[in-house]
């Protein structure tokens, strides 16, 4: 008994060391394991690291004067001020004025605001768009504004500039000054309601809407109305664009890791609000388009169909394109969808912002209002209010307007809706203002700091638009001004944001007397960059009363 005893034990004893020794052995291989991932894991940390202190203090960069720690962990685009507050420009300044007109902002980026380099940049050499830009495709769509791609551009870019051409924008005279005469008879209606005395206008809101209805009416031809309320689904456009822009302004300056953990329910129910907004509209006008052809018996891809149509707006473009002989010209839905919610922000954001913001300036600097006024004044109305319409002036009248036109330069040059700049990457090593630039480095290219540069411009923080006119005894630097940018990304809507900040200001100061509503200073001053520049409350009152000498 007890050997069998004996021996069982041992085979048991055997068993179970053979088993711990397997245990061993596999706990032995995890743990060789651990410490191979480990020291895998430390020394991609130590290359990125070494890589970086090497790029930082060696590498091609490392003569760009710029902070050391900004370029260690790309540190503006971390700072609070710059990024919970969207003032990344104030920070931007702020580099430009301790380390001069070229500054490093990044490991690879830089910040530029002499006006020879951004010459270079933008129009001379024509660099493309920065990755940057991909952070404005949603979905991973393109548009003419978001694609870095050169070829891509060119191609969406011819299709639309028609709707940007000088022709069809003479076409548009009468939409611009209907949507203006509307935006007239909402103030008197405002001014009877206080019983014909002057009354509080917020200015901010008041030409977000006229932009609106002038975007409506002309890109899309459809009433909007937003002057009074907006008609049905219209009215949230607004607070939909707004809660977009902040969004996208957010996204935009965060570094990639951190941007797609953050999203916000607001900005996801706009984005969904806008593309069935604009949908809907274009799926009416392919309805449309579809039934005018079926009445005329013509096939919808018929060239000369194609020719014919009545307008040649943004939408009429985009959706024509669904009939292009080549399948690559063809736009798939979705792709126009963000194309015309593009041209709805891009055509409405950025002028009323100028219009606000030309108003503001003008009520800071009393001779200069009245100046213009008197300038105003001089145009003769009188034979052009027929059918009991309201008189305004033709494209043409405003455009030999030179204190008008001067007072609106003044206005982009101190308040230019870029904010931080315009970012671009040289696909191939470059000298720029002497300095040795690698390729794909981000160059941004801040206008904005050109603009108010003591380097060109006499007194660059005041307001003087005399600057701008003839024989001025400072004038101004055309060549440091880049408002629209250069090159061939310049603004396709340029003309046409011409007329309607023209027109916009015209009209108000031309029937209305506008005053100051005092302790809004520090309003004024809180600027922030949501994409565009803008006062950050978004609302900025002014009082108004009907001019006594009114045509
Ligand atoms: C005061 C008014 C405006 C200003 C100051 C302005 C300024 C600019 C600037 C600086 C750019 C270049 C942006 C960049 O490179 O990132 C740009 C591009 C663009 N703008 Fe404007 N803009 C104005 C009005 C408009 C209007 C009214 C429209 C359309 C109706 C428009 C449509 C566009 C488009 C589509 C682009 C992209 C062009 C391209 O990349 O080919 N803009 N704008």
């Amino acid at each position: 008994m007890s050997v069998v005893n004996t021996s069982s034990l041992m085979r048991a004893f055997e068993a179970i060391q053979e088993h711990v020794d397997t245990v061993l052995a596999k706990l032995g291989q995890r743990e060789h394991a651990k410490n191979v991932v480990r020291a895998l894991l430390l020394g991609y940390l130590g290359y990125k690291i070494s890589k970086r202190l090497y790029l930082v203090f060696l590498g091609p960069l490392s003569h760009i004067p710029g902070p050391i720690f900004s370029s260690l962990v790309d540190v503006p685009m971390w700072m609070k001020k710059s990024v919970r507050e969207a003032k990344l420009f104030q920070t931007v300044f702020q580099l430009h004025e301790q380390y001069g007109p070229v500054v490093r902002l990044g490991v690879d980026r830089i910040s530029v605001s002499d006006k020879a380099i951004i010459k270079e940049v933008l129009g001379k050499q024509d660099f493309p768009k920065a990755e940057d830009y991909k952070r404005f495709q949603l979905e991973g769509h393109q548009t003419v504004f978001s694609t870095i791609d050169k070829n891509f551009h060119k191609h969406r870019r011819r299709a639309v500039s028609p709707a940007f051409s000088l022709r069809y924008l003479g076409s548009l005279e009468p939409f611009l000054q209907s949507c203006t005469e509307k935006m007239i008879l909402n103030i008197r209606q405002q001014i009877a309601n206080n019983r014909g005395a002057a009354t509080t206008l917020d200015i901010w809101g008041l030409y977000k809407h006229l932009a609106l209805d002038v975007i409506g009416e002309t890109a899309f031809g459809c009433e909007f109305d937003m002057i009074n309320g907006g008609i049905g689904e219209a009215g949230r456009l607004p607070g939909a664009i707004d809660h977009r822009m902040h969004f996208a302004g957010l996204r935009a300056l965060l570094p990639g890791f951190v941007r797609w953990t953050i999203s916000s329910k607001n900005a996801l129910e706009s984005d969904e609000y806008l593309f069935k907004f604009m949908s809907e509209i274009i799926e009416q006008r392919t309805e449309a388009t579809r039934a005018e052809a079926e009445q005329n018996g013509q096939a919808l891809d018929s060239p000369s169909r194609r020719k014919k149509g009545k307008r040649n707006d943004i939408l009429q473009i985009l959706i024509e394109t669904q009939f292009a002989d080549n399948e690559e010209d063809r736009l798939m839905a979705k792709d126009i969808i963000q194309e015309t919610v593009l041209f709805l922000i891009a055509g409405s954001e950025t002028t009323s912002n100028t219009i606000a913001f030309t108003i503001i300036f003008l009520i800071q600097h009393p001779k200069v209002l009245e100046a213009l006024v008197k300038e105003i004044d001089s145009v003769d109305l009188k034979q052009k209010g027929e059918d009991n319409r309201i008189p305004l002036p033709s494209f043409d009248d405003l455009k030999s307007l030179p204190y008008l036109n001067a007072v609106i330069d003044e206005t982009l040059r101190l308040r230019p809706v870029t904010g931080t700049g315009l970012p671009r990457q040289p696909p191939a090593d470059v000298v720029l203002g002497g300095y040795a630039i690698p390729k794909n480095t981000t160059i941004n290219c801040f206008t904005w700091g050109c603009h108010i540069s003591d380097k060109y411009w006499y007194k660059p923080h005041e307001f003087m638009p005399e600057r701008w006119l003839d024989g001025a005894e400072h004038p101004a630097d055309h060549d440091a001004f880049f408002p629209f940018s250069i090159g061939s990304r310049n603004c396709i809507g340029k003309n046409f944001a011409w007329m309607e900040l023209r027109l916009g200001i015209f009209a108000l100061l031309k029937y209305f007397e506008i005053g100051l509503v005092s302790g809004q200073e520090a309003i004024i001053e809180d600027l922030v960059q949501l994409v565009t520049v803008r006062i950050k409350v978004g609302k900025y009152d002014i009082t108004v009363k009907e001019r006594a000498t009114r045509a």
